[in-house]
Parts: structure tokens; sequence; C-alpha cells
């Protein structure tokens, strides 16, 4: 099948290699030639695990071309719509711009027979809108809605290998044909028994911002409990523990501590409190609002715990801020929690030295402030406090006593509740965490 995917970022690319793996000619779109050159020479261009090697291995075939020219999808049968849905600047609002832009910008291109694909994550009621775009531009071209699930760091797997695909389309025959041609896109996951739902728009829309907000919810629990962990002397991990083996709760999500960044839940749940609103339905997601201030609280909370270990003010204090982007195995720092601690750490007078494995050119961008150092141990050696806010594995691993014999002081606050606590203990740390004693 011929596919065009519009947008190449972080969902797009990752999409428009995996289609191509499954034996697809796809044609990739970006309007930024940056993306597209790093790509065309086969490179990706941001970090995600077993990109490359995807990239490497599609590119062999030829079956993935890209382009910065928006007529290079003319041929193509089915177009996937991964363009960017910030929030906006004025409100909590999506951002709907850059799918208008991309969505009119197919609408010349369109054949008979053509399926316009949403991808990107949108305020329900957005699919039938665009669908009336469509319909005006070229009646016998339809639109589906596919929202995405992947997680960042496990991108390819979670697009090769789907936990669920679920297509929103129209009723009657376009309906049928959409369901037809992307059973068709999807042959070889629907192989695997990967459940298929098929819906309307609004039910397809509103899956993701629902997920997303359950996940988001699941997280700010815990970090509600670490609240109460730390005024009532309890520890948080023993908690999650205890109740995630009731397997109604589960235990995934349920790592309390510097609470959820990313381009996604962050901006998904304010997006979704300002549509319910807009559709007369604010109390139905009003809790969202305390699940955005629980998490918000937390990194207010890492920088009192700082400032608290090192004697009330860290002006003139050297810290180490081990982890810029906002998870592990990503370079991604939008909405990153550890970026912003360490950069209100910075604003109060602190001298933060980062590093992180992946991230350091994002994180520059967007604080330029900071210093950012990629050698672990130099950015430690001399610290007062060494604070590990993104869980990376060459973190989790480090070694008390080694790291120890660098540092000026042995304080570590643990922001993620991932190091071996008794261990650093055992190495003569003074050992801080959220939510535990
Ligand atoms: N990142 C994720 O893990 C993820 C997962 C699921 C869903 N989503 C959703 O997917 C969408 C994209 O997210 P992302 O993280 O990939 O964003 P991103 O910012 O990494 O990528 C968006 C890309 O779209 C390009 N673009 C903008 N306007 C364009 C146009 N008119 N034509 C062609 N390209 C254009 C941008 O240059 C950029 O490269 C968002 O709605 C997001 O919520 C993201
Ligand atoms: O127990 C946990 C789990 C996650 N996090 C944090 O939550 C954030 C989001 O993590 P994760 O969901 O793994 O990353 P994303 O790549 O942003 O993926 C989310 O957002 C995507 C975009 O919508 C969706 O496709 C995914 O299904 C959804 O998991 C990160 O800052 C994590 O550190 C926690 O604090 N505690």
């Amino acid at each position: 099948m011929k596919i065009s995917v519009i947008g190449l970022g972080y969902l797009g690319a990752v999409h428009a290699a995996s289609m191509a793996q499954l034996g697809h000619s796809v044609v990739g779109v970006d309007i930024d030639p940056r993306k597209v050159a790093a790509l065309a020479a086969g490179r990706s261009p941001f970090y995600e695990p077993g990109l490359d090697e995807l990239l490497a291995e599609v590119g062999a075939t030829g079956r993935l071309t890209v382009s910065t020219d928006p007529a290079a999808v003319a041929g193509a049968q089915v177009h996937f719509v991964c363009v960017g849905t910030p929030q906006a600047d004025d409100s909590n609002a999506a951002d709907l711009t850059y799918v208008d832009a991309a969505v009119r910008g197919l609408l010349p291109r369109l054949a008979p027979g053509d399926l316009v694909v949403g991808k990107s994550t949108v305020p329900v009621g957005t699919a039938e809108r665009l669908a009336g775009m469509v319909a005006a531009a070229q009646p016998e071209a339809a639109l589906a809605w596919n929202p995405e699930f992947l997680r960042e760091g496990f991108a390819v797997k979670d697009t090769l290998h789907p936990d669920r695909i679920v297509y929103g389309v129209p009723d009657g025959a376009a309906g049928e044909r959409a369901v037809a041609q992307l059973d068709e896109v999807y042959a070889a996951p629907l192989a695997e028994h990967t459940p298929r739902i098929v819906a309307d728009y609004p039910t397809a829309e509103l899956v993701k911002v629902a997920a997303n907000s359950f996940l988001a919810t699941k997280i700010s629990f815990i970090n509600a409990m670490a609240e109460l962990c730390e005024v009532a002397g309890a520890d948080v991990t023993l908690l999650a523990d205890a109740i995630g083996y009731d397997a109604r709760i589960g235990r995934r999500f349920l790592n309390a501590g510097l609470g959820f960044g990313g381009g996604c839940l962050p901006k998904d749940i304010r997006a979704f409190m300002a549509r319910a609103g807009e559709l007369g339905a604010d109390p139905a997601v009003a809790f969202l609002a305390e699940v955005d201030d629980i998490n918000n609280r937390r990194r207010a909370r890492m920088v009192e715990l700082a400032t608290e270990v090192l004697g009330g003010s860290v002006a003139g204090k050297r810290i180490a801020v081990l982890g810029a982007s906002f998870k592990p195995d990503s370079d991604d720092v939008r909405d990153s929690p550890a970026l912003e601690v360490a950069a209100r750490l910075g604003a109060a007078g602190a001298t933060v030295t980062v590093t992180d494995p992946r991230a350091i050119e994002n994180a520059r961008a967007r604080h330029p402030e900071l210093h950012y150092e990629p050698d672990l141990d130099v950015t430690v050696t001399c610290a007062d406090a060494v604070l590990v806010l993104t869980e990376w594995r060459e973190f989790r691993e480090l070694d008390p006593e080694r790291v120890g014999r660098l540092v000026a002081g042995r304080v570590v606050l643990d922001g993620r509740n991932a190091l071996d606590r008794t261990a650093w203990q055992a190495a003569g740390w003074t050992y801080r965490a959220l939510g535990r004693r």
C-alpha cells in the first residue's frame, strides 16, 4: 500500500519507518528541513531506542522516502496526520493550527478513494470538523481517527506491536471502506491478534484523552499518597508495592516521585479540561485540575527538600542534577520535571550542573542559563548535593562509594525513588526521597 505520513516528529518518524517495515511504500513529509535531512540520511532526528536500526533496515529496502514538499503525498492512498497539538500559548486548550494546516495541505491532492487518518491527539469534535473539510474538497475521499498510544523510549515496539488499535470511522459504506483500508495497513499487527476497536469519531478521540487522563490520575494518586507518607512518616514505595499486588489496582504507573512530564500527559489533561468546558461538561473532568496540581506540587516539594538538606538556602551551593529528559531513554525535555527543578534551583542562586545521557542539547536550548556537562564524574565533582531526577539506568546503577569520593558532601536526593537506599546510606550518604521517611 502507498502511504503518506505528515509530520515526522516523535510520533510521525516512528510511524513512517514502522509502516515501511510492515511492507508499505511510505513518503514522509515535514516542514522542518532539519528533520527531513536527518531522515533522508537514514538517521533519526531525535533519540529513540531502536529507531536508527529500523531506519537502516527500511532504508535498504527503498520503501521510505521523505520530503519537505507537501506535493510529495500525491499517489498515496492513506495519509496519516501526525503533526503536533501543543498547548496553546494563551490557554489550556490544544493548538490545532498544525493539524488544520496539514489537512488543508492535503486537500488539493486527494484522489477518489483516499483516506485521511488522524493520529495526533485532538479535542473531541475535531474529526467531525476535518471530515467536513475533506468531503468538501473530494467527496469520494474519507477521514478516519486512529489515535496513537506509543510511549517514548518504547516507540518502535509499541508501534509494531501495539496493545490495541482503535479506528474512529464515519457511518455507512464510507466507514466500512475506511475499516478495510486500515485493516490492510495494519494487517501484520492484526495477524498477531491485536485487539481492534471500531468506533465513531468522538469515541475514538475520547479513548486517547481518557487513557492519558487515567495514567496521569494514577501517577498523581500515588504522589498524593506520597504527600501523606511524608507527613505521617510512612514509605510510599512500600505502600505502592502493597496496593499494587491487588490485580484490580496493579503496580504499573504507581511510581511516586517527581511526577509526570513530557509532550503528552500534562498538555492532554489540560486540553481535555478546556474542551469539556466548551461542551458544558467541566464538572466531569474537574478532578483533572487536582491531578495537575498534585503533579506540580511534587516539583515544588523537590526544590524545598533540596533547600532543607542544604541548610535552608541553596544560594551559592553546588548542585549536581542527574537527568534532564522527562523520562529515561528519551531526549525529550518538553515539560520535563527534572529540568524545571534544575531551573528553579538555579534561579534560587545555586550553581547547578546538569548531566544527561541524551538530552543536553535539547535542555540547553530551553534553559541556556544552566551549566551542562556530559561527563557524570565531572558533574558530581565537588557537589554539595546530588539530585537524581530522571532514572536513566546509568544513574540507577551508580556506585555510591565511588561517587562519594568525588563530591563535597554526601547528600543525595532521589527524585524518582530509583536508587538502592540501603547501599547509599551504607556508603555514608544522607539519602532523601519524595514520599519516604
Ligand atoms: N510523542 C509521543 O509519544 C506521542 C504519542 C502519541 C500521540 N502523540 C500525539 O502526536 C502528535 C505529534 O506529537 P509529537 O510528539 O510527534 O510532536 P513533535 O513536535 O515531535 O512532531 C510534530 C511534527 O510535525 C511537524 N509539522 C507541523 N506542521 C506541519 C505541516 N503542516 N506539515 C508537515 N509537518 C508539520 C513539525 O515540524 C514536527 O516535526 C501530538 O498530537 C501528540 O499529542 C504523541
Ligand atoms: O509510575 C510512573 C510512570 C510514569 N511517570 C512519569 O510520567 C511521565 C510520562 O511517562 P510515560 O507515560 O511512560 O511517557 P510518554 O512517552 O509521555 O507516554 C504517554 O503519553 C503518550 C502520548 O500521548 C501516550 O501515547 C502513552 O500511552 C502515554 O503513556 C514521565 O515523566 C514519567 O517519568 C511517573 O512519574 N510514574
